[in-house]
């Protein structure tokens, strides 16, 4: 039996990306002291990796594809090829941001006031390539972490940070004075690993699946009987980019409509609907787009 190497990020990326497999097909069960989950396909085998390490362990073979975010395959420049995007982060679909961040009080503005300017950031080799490419010369320093703090003591003038609800950065009176990468999870794949097409049709099984599950992501399928004499008041109604699907009832008067809508816009369509005639409205859960 062939098995893929996929790499799991470890951190804030690790129960996002364990619940969208699961949306998508595979049960991922970490184990407390050990650092290969198990997952309930055999043609799988999964290591949990730090995001940060997660590109270069794909790049030299020692996984055949992982996901990790934007930000750290940018940081570590390795040769790994993209798969796909995968829109999420630690606690929503939205991309995270890494924003310039100064004191409430400080006179920094602008990226260029940063000019001979002391900066601490976890990203330092993307940082001084954004810098230099923008012709601004200033001391990049790393930061372990707790970045925020080192603006508020004052042992840095700025710093480079992720953020996503802002929480952190809003809870130490900081402010944001401009973005330099939005970042979202990526699936990425070891290039020699891609040329071998049992691997390359895992890889490609991983990313419909995985990609279909996130499209999924709050959107709910819609389905009522319609008057036929109604049908295109009911249609105006709809939100849906694509035509809904139209089929006709034993009874030849009502026609059977079908749709997929924002999970947020039910509340405000369903009293529409019944208010235009539509009965027997039915809205159900959806795991997969494709
Ligand atoms: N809200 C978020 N906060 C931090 N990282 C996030 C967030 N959402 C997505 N990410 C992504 O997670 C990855 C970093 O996660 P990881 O857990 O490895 O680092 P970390 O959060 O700095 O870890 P630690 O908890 O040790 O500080 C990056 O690719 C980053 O873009
Ligand atoms: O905008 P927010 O939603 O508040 O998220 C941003 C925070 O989350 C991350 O911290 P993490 O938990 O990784 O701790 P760290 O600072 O020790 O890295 C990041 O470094 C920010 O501090
Ligand atoms: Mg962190």
């Amino acid at each position: 039996m062939r098995q893929l190497k996929l790499g799991i990020p470890k951190g804030s990326l690790e129960s996002a990306t364990i619940a969208l497999f699961g949306q998508a097909g595979w049960t991922i069960s970490p184990h407390s002291r050990n650092y290969f989950p198990s997952i309930d396909d055999p043609e799988i085998g999964c290591a949990l990796v730090r995001s940060q390490e997660m590109a270069p362990y794909v790049a030299n073979g020692t996984l055949d594809a992982g996901l990790t975010g934007l930000d750290w395959i940018l940081e570590t420049e390795a040769d790994v090829a993209e798969i796909g995007e995968l829109s999420y982060s630690k606690s929503s679909d939205q991309p995270a941001r890494w924003v310039l961040i100064v004191r409430g009080d400080s006179p920094i503005q602008a990226l260029e006031d940063l000019a001979g300017k002391r900066i601490a950031t976890e990203l330092v080799g993307f940082t001084r390539r954004y810098l230099a490419e923008r012709g601004i010369s200033a001391t990049v320093e790393f930061s372990w972490g707790a970045t925020e703090a080192k603006v508020v003591e004052g042992l840095v003038d700025a710093a480079v940070e992720i953020t996503e609800t802002g929480s952190t950065i809003r809870a130490h009176g900081l402010r944001i004075v401009c973005d330099l990468l939005h970042t979202t999870t990526r699936l990425i794949a070891n290039r020699a690993a891609l040329a071998d097409p049992w691997k390359q049709a895992k890889i490609e099984q991983i990313a419909l699946l995985t990609r279909a599950a996130l499209a999924a992501h709050n959107k709910v399928a819609l389905k009522m009987n319609v008057p036929a004499a109604r049908i295109d008041q009911v249609v105006r109604l709809l939100p849906s980019l694509h035509a809904p699907t139209v089929s006709h009832l034993y009874d030849r008067d009502w026609l059977a409509l079908e749709t997929v809508v924002d999970n947020d816009q039910v509340r405000d369509l369903i009293p529409h609907l019944t208010a235009a005639g539509a009965q027997g409205i039915l809205e159900y859960q959806l795991k997969k787009i494709v």
